[in-house]
């Protein structure tokens, strides 16, 4: 049996729509094992959105490398241990995609290089923000092109934490991509391109006091929040208690507040102003590091039958 373990994410990070995301210290293991026949998939916790079947996302990416490389397992088991909460804005689906690929290429030989799978796994997901974090970890820049994912990974300091606010209620990606605008103003295009490129250039100098403003966006929160009852309180009490700049993480629900040092003060205060506000949620709170490594084996036992 082969077991991998692969990051939450966090994608946009602000103005990086589709092209900005971050790994974090946050996993679900995915064991695999080629059996003599079937396809016997479980899951824990369970859930009944999680399929069971060739429908579940995580076989779908397996199948995708079999197709690729030309081998087939007889029969799949897959054990899934998620902690990553499901349709949250938390890289739920692309921890699925990317660990199912990488997963899949280490039971089938390892074929598959690092860019094929990056490559894979974005096409897949549509978009490579979130995949790309999933399989190798850190802060990526990355675009979808043809037949590659351009990308750059900048590889995240344990100083800068991230504030994670998780909403009681599911968002998924489709509907939140389906109520974007078709068109946008020439104006908010250019006011995100000047914020994402002053992200990039403030997160990799450490440059942390420009933050605040290169994590402000006109592309799609001004849309999403609407569908979001606290978002604008949860930003406000986040940047009130010392936040760096606070965003949507992914398609939402949850939110994302990006916190250097003192992030025990931060905390505290957070604490407090969640009890002293009413909320339309209820929010989980939590403070996670970004993890700069990715899917990894976690443990090979035997990987496939003899043949
Ligand atoms: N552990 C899992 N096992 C199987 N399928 C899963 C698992 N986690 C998520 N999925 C699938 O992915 C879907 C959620 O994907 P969706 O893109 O809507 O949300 P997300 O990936 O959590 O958020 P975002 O893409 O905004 O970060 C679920 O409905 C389910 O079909
Ligand atoms: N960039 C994507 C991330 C969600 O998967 C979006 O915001 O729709």
């Amino acid at each position: 049996m082969i077991s991998v373990k692969v990051p939450a994410s966090s994608a946009n990070l602000g103005a990086g729509f589709d092209c900005m995301g971050v790994a974090l210290k946050l996993y679900n293991i995915i064991e695999v094992e080629e059996i003599e026949r079937g396809l016997i998939i479980t899951s824990s916790p369970d859930d009944p959105s999680i399929a069971k079947d060739e429908n579940n996302l995580v076989f779908k990416a397996m199948k995708t490398v079999f197709d690729e490389v030309g081998w087939y397992p007889r029969g799949l088991r897959i054990n899934l241990i998620n902690e990553i909460p499901l349709t949250r804005g938390l890289g739920s689906s692309a921890a699925c995609i990317s660990g199912g690929i990488y997963a899949a290429n280490l039971l089938s030989g390892g074929k598959l290089s690092e860019e094929e799978m990056i490559y894979l796994a974005a096409k897949m997901e549509g978009h490579p923000d979130n995949s790309t974090p999933a399989m190798i970890g850190g802060l990526v820049f990355a675009v979808l092109e043809d037949k590659k994912v351009n990308y750059i990974k900048f590889v995240v300091p344990a100083r800068l934490k991230f504030a994670v606010f998780i909403p009681d209620f599911q968002l998924s990606t489709e509907y939140a991509r389906n109520i974007l605008p078709k068109y946008i103003e020439f104006k908010d295009a250019v006011f995100n391109i000047g914020r994402a490129t002053l992200f990039a250039s403030a997160i990799t100098t450490g440059n942390y006091e420009l933050l605040p403003a290169a994590t402000q966006d006109r592309l799609h929160q001004p849309y999403r929040k609407k569908l979001i009852p606290d978002f604008d309180k949860i930003v406000n009490l986040s940047l009130e208690a010392g936040a760096k700049g606070a965003f949507l993480s992914g398609a939402g629900p949850s939110i994302i507040a990006l916190v250097d040092e003192n992030y025990e003060i931060f905390e505290q205060n957070v604490q407090n102003a969640l009890a002293s506000i009413e909320l339309a949620a209820n929010w989980d709170f939590m403070i996670l590091e970004a993890d700069n490594s990715g899917a990894t084996v976690f443990s090979v036992q035997s990987t496939s039958l003899k043949r």
